[in-house]
């Protein structure tokens, strides 16, 4: 996940391959839940890894289902569902901020019997839950409310088992607050219904009507299938019991995936076979799903089956569109986005609930828009979108996204504009609520319009290239590459294999198959943690002598390059602005005293309990320093596009900060 102020997306040209995107959030908290009560061991993957299923998982831990993790996956459990037997009591469940959580397993556990304890954080106990607690309580269920009526924390206090259940009537509930009550009583009810049909009745217009389809969809599943009359009246047949399917896979979900199915319609064609989206298809339960109608009607190519799904470029420019998009709301923030590469004027109807969302998001959406570049008319319930004019309406805009995922993820779909023109994403890491590494996922599958941006540190040794390089790819969220580490690795890797520093082809073999992986802020060679030996005076001194030959950097050179991924790269070393990266956009030679290098480095090996000797250590680095830029091959010189930042008077953060108002000046917003 990107924890940056902002985040920069370079232009983007088109997405390629397969992404697999995170489960849904609805449907596996239903699934947990499902197997939980069923009869028999159920296999989950594609399982959601948030807070909202962890406490789902916890809590029917305590209630005694078995629940096991699959080795090293977060996606992946096995549940032992209770299958009739009466729940662990009493338990006291802690569910975070988990609706989806607190409603179902409030019934559940009415008619389960036992005593338990329901709370959330602070937050959870305003969300209401009255019209639910007035429903079980009709039916006989004993709930107590412990802080104000209506809402959680709550007690189901059924020790000497469930009370008689008043069944002859329909269960009734309100159907226009929230269709979550509605859910967890056809979630709960099959419990009831071994010996009788049982009914529930709706009061008021069902909303949110393709969650429940999600909900009986999940039912059936599971081997309960609920006789829908309309939208009203719900008969839960008699002989209804829950038996496990023995595996489940979630489906992605559908919301998350209208910003790749846009993508793959945004994407130049040479993409070929465009972007293929998995673990969801156009069979999905999901309500969003109805999205890749509305992308075919703006010209995408969507095909898909049964768990995946492609996009790619279909019309072009996309088609202008009129759309209510009342039963997609979430997914017509992407259609938004599309609007700004379409033929016309599109207009977004039937979209109020925007307006109470996480933010306002017609007049946010308003607001960035115009930033791009496009003309935005808003209304209470609409929003209507002209797009820029062709390359040169064009803005480069940094857009705010108000605490908001989704206007994150919209945001990044700007990239794919014509004009080539970066976009800036402020506070990347709100996309956590539902996508933590959408960004990752997006970078892995698309191809830049222009050369990744590369930041370019040379200089001479204990300049603190290393230092500044790391720490401005931890400000911009990039890749960084220390290339030293490679010389020092290949010097390594000679001295363990015993060939000599200057068997010029043998090094070459060696340097073009390093088994070297950077992980963690560690580096392993050959499966062995070598990151203190790599920083060894020694090996310094070895890389220094192995560096001049052609062969050994010719063999480097394409590894070093192919570092350069999106969103970017700071690189380090002698030679990143002079060769590796001669194009770089911001290249900086970084010096400082001898003694002043010499003093930085004693300090260095001081506080890692090693003595020296502190005119021996500048005696060695200067020779060092005239060995690197006295060699013929990639000597250690200042590219002449490259700026000179003495840093001896300043400190590191005083070095980052000069750095990137440097890098700052450069950009477009
Ligand atoms: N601007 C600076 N001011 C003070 N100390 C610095 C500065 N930059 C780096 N250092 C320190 O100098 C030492 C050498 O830095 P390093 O990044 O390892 O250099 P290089 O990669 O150029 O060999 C480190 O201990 C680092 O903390
Ligand atoms: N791009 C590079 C990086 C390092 N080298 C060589 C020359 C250096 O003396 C050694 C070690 O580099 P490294 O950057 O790790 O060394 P310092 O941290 O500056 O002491 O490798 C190089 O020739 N080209």
């Amino acid at each position: 996940m990107f924890t940056t102020e902002f985040l920069d997306v370079p232009a983007l040209r088109a997405v390629q391959g397969r992404v697999r995107l995170p489960g849904s959030k609805s449907i596996s908290n239903r699934v947990l839940l499902l197997a939980a009560l069923s009869e028999g061991a159920t296999r989950v993957r594609g399982l959601l890894d948030s807070d909202d299923t962890r406490v789902m998982l916890q809590a029917l831990a305590q209630m005694g289902c078995g629940v096991r993790r699959a080795d090293g996956r977060a996606d992946e459990v096995l549940i032992e569902g209770l299958g009739g037997r009466a729940p662990a009591s009493p338990t006291r469940l802690f569910l975070g901020n988990a609706g989806t959580a607190m409603r179902p397993l409030t019934a559940a556990l009415a008619l389960l019997g036992g005593e338990h304890e329901l709370s959330g954080v602070a937050r959870m106990h305003e969300r209401p839950i009255g019209d639910l607690v007035a429903a079980l309580r009709r039916l006989g269920c004993r709930i107590e409310e412990l802080g104000q009526p209506g809402f959680p924390p709550l007690r189901i206090a059924e020790a000497a088992g469930v009370p008689p259940l008043a069944l002859d009537a329909p269960v009734r509930v309100r159907g226009d607050v929230s269709s979550q009550f509605l859910t967890a009583l056809l979630l709960a009810l099959p419990l009831a219904a071994r010996e009788r049909e049982v009914t529930v009745q709706v009061e008021g217009e069902l909303i949110s009507r393709p969650y429940i389809h999600i909900t009986l969809a999940l039912l059936e599943r599971f081997g309960v299938a609920v006789q829908r009359q309309g939208w009203e009246r719900f008969v839960i047949p008699e002989g209804s019991r829950y038996q496990s399917p023995g595996e489940v896979l979630v489906e992605a979900d559908a919301s998350s995936a209208s910003y790749f199915i846009a993508a793959g319609a945004l994407s130049a064609p040479e993409g070929g076979e465009g972007l293929v989206i998995e673990g969801l298809g156009l069979d999905a339960v999901q309500g969003d799903i109805r999205f890749v109608e509305a992308a075919r009607l703006m010209g995408a190519d969507v095909q898909g089956g049964s768990g995946w799904l492609r996009a790619r470029r279909g019309a072009w420019p996309l088609k202008a569109v009129d759309l209510d998009c009342n039963h997609i709301p979430d997914a017509a923030m992407t259609l938004a986005m599309m609007a700004l590469y379409a033929d016309g004027p599109s207009t977004l109807r039937n979209i109020a609930s925007w307006r109470v969302k996480e933010t306002d998001r017609i007049a946010a959406m308003t607001a960035e828009l115009r930033k791009l570049g496009a003309a935005v008319e808003e209304g209470a319930d609409f929003i209507r979108i002209t797009p820029p004019a062709l390359a040169g309406g064009w803005r480069a805009a940094s857009i705010c996204t108000y605490d908001d995922h989704r206007m994150a993820m919209c945001a990044s779909l700007a990239a794919f504009n014509p004009a080539a023109l970066p976009v800036r994403v402020q506070d990347p890491k709100c996309v956590a609520k539902t996508f933590p590494d959408y960004f990752e996922t997006l970078f892995a599958a698309a191809r830049p319009a222009r050369a990744v941006p590369v930041i370019c540190i040379d200089g001479p040794t204990a300049s603190g290239k290393g230092t500044l390089a790391a720490a401005l790819a931890a400000r911009l969220g990039w890749h960084y590459l220390d290339s030293g580490a490679l010389y020092r690795a290949t010097a390594l890797a000679a001295r363990q294999a015993g060939v000599a520093l200057d068997d010029e082809a043998a090094l070459a073999r060696l340097a073009a198959a390093l088994p070297l992986r950077f992980e963690a802020g560690r580096v392993w060679l050959d499966g062995r943690d070598v990151s203190e030996a790599l920083r060894s005076e020694q090996t310094g001194m070895d890389a220094s002598a192995l560096a001049p030959l052609p062969a050994v950097r010719a063999a480097l050179l394409n590894l070093q390059r192919g570092m350069a991924r999106l969103p970017g790269l700071v690189a380090d070393g002698r030679d990143m602005g002079t060769v590796v990266f001669a194009d770089a956009p911001l290249k900086v030679f970084l010096t400082a005293s001898a003694e002043t290098r010499a003093e930085r480095r004693y300090k260095q090996l001081a506080a890692k309990g090693i003595s020296a000797n502190i005119a021996r250590l500048r005696d060695d680095l200067q020779a060092r320093d005239a060995r690197d830029a006295s060699r013929a091959a990639a000597p250690l010189k200042a590219a002449q596009d490259a700026l000179a930042l003495d840093n001896s008077c300043l400190s590191i953060e005083q070095s980052v900060q000069q750095v990137l108002d440097w890098w700052q000046d450069r950009q477009p917003f």
